[in-house]
């Protein structure tokens, strides 16, 4: 693992030379700062919170690349803590006492570097496509819950963002050893007369038509995962029957009277707010506390429009799997990152078959091949990339005073910001796509480096 370490002024500096030996031992080689990204953490040593520091923090952590310790051997005060996570530190170290120093450090890059191993193996990348800032911090943080604790978790987020595929993921990352199997119950497909049964399972004449026993999916889960599908729609007297077995892991079979005990993971997906339904009584508050150890919301596609090429991309593989996958031409590009989601992955897949339906099986996806139902109707789609969301940005400026200096300077900000995350940090292509030479960029972002402090 290759670690950059970086001291700042105001810190004392007399055990960084042991601090670096102990790392070397446990194969962790050290590097002097370097912010091109070819090291997949870092440590900050500091005992001021500056604006520059937070600046650093910002570009380092922007495409989530990075992950940084920050080191300050003074107390500092509280907010400055929470200045230093806001800006992109994944943790904060406080006045630690030199001979722990050194375990508390070598813990959190041990274990930040397993996770960014799993995060980037194709067991995860080829499942769960996404290039958005937003999706790989999602995944960094579920790596981690699925993969180095048993926690349960509930996943939220409209229908068609990836519930399914992420409780896949958390049980697939699961290291239990002889691991069970992952059963998935769909919470709205229960009838009510047969939910007992479904659920704990029955014993032979437990009711008219149970011929023979039969397990219930919390016994099936033992051992293994148990997903629980549209958790929300589960009706008030059975999340009371459910709150033993899950806190608990013993039930009893209809019609039975022997405990059994099971062991199981649970994960839980809802389309549903369900903090909103505890409050109107509809969901069991106590259940809701024992099946969210973990909460992890998925955000809909509209809310991370660089996932939508990757995916796109990604379903051209799986569509045609026994041949190299033709490209997007710009303007299909161009159509589907404009195009609406309301079905948000499930949709954009839908969008990817559909068009090739009409490929005639070489050279480049075209717009023909976008059947006319998908096609935009209004004659202005192609013409302006201003459209109603950037006016409103620029209202709200004017109305809050802000003149049209300031609009310029941060329209460029922004504009630079996307280019360099999309470039993954390199200049030259950020550059080239943003129509500037290499230098006035790089001038431009010292500028705003200044700009900060
Ligand atoms: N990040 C992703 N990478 C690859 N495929 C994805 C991704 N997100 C979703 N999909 C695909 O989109 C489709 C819908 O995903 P999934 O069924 O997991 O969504 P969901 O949120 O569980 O939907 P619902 O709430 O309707 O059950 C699936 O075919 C899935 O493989």
């Amino acid at each position: 693992m290759k670690v950059w370490f970086r001291w700042m002024d105001g810190y004392q500096k007399q055990a960084a030379d042991e601090i670096v030996d102990r790392l070397h031992q446990q194969d962790i080689k050290v590097h002097d700062y370097d912010n091109s990204f070819s090291c997949m953490a870092g440590v900050m040593f500091s005992n001021k919170v500056t604006p520059k520091i937070c600046e650093q923090l910002r570009e380092l952590s922007r495409n989530g690349q990075i992950a940084v310790l920050a080191c300050c051997n003074t107390t500092i005060p509280g907010d400055a803590v929470w200045q230093l996570l806001e800006a992109g530190a994944s943790d904060v170290l406080v006045n630690s006492q030199d001979n722990t120093l050194i375990h508390e450090i070598i813990s959190r890059l041990q274990r930040w570097g397993a996770v960014h191993h799993l995060v980037n193996s194709l067991a995860v990348q080829n499942v769960l496509v996404g290039e958005s800032q937003v999706l790989k911090a999602i995944l960094r943080q579920v790596v981690e819950v699925a993969h180095f604790t048993d926690a349960s978790v509930l996943i939220l987020g409209e229908s068609g963002t990836g519930k399914e595929l992420l409780a896949n993921l958390v049980h697939v990352l699961d290291p239990r050893a002889h691991k069970g199997n992952l059963v998935i119950q769909d919470c709205t497909t229960i009838v009510p007369e047969l939910s007992g049964s479904e659920f704990f399972g029955h014993e032979r004449g437990a009711f008219t038509g149970a011929v023979s026993s039969r397990d219930g999916v919390f016994a099936l889960a033992n051992g293994g995962t148990l997903f629980l599908d549209e958790v929300g729609e589960l009706p008030l007297t059975l999340q009371a029957q459910l709150l033993r077995v899950i806190q608990e892991h013993t039930f009893k079979r209809v019609g039975g009277n022997a405990w059994q005990q099971t062991s199981f993971r649970l994960i839980c997906a809802t389309n549903r707010d369900l903090c909103a339904q505890v409050q109107r009584g509809e969901f069991r508050a106590d259940l809701y506390y024992r099946i969210a150890s973990y909460v992890c919301h998925l955000p809909p596609l509209r809310e991370r429009p660089e996932d939508i090429l990757p995916l796109a991309n990604h379903f051209l593989k799986v569509f045609l799997p026994n041949q190299e996958p033709p490209e997007l031409d710009a303007l299909v590009q161009e159509y589907l990152l404009r195009h609406e989601y309301p079905g948000n992955v499930r949709d954009l897949k839908q969008v990817v078959a559909r068009m090739l339906c009409h490929y005639a099986g070489q050279g480049a996806i075209t717009v023909g091949c976008i059947p006319p139902e998908d096609r935009p109707n209004h004659t202005d789609y192609w013409s302006t990339w201003c459209d109603g969301g950037f006016e409103r940005a620029i209202r709200v400026a004017l109305t809050r005073g802000v003149n049209l200096k300031t609009i310029s300077r941060e329209s460029k900000n922004v504009a630079i910001r996307i280019a360099v995350n999309e470039a993954s940090g390199n200049l030259q292509r950020a550059a080239q796509r943003l129509g500037v030479t290499d230098r006035a960029l790089q001038m431009r972002r010292a500028a705003q480096r200044q700009e900060n402090c």
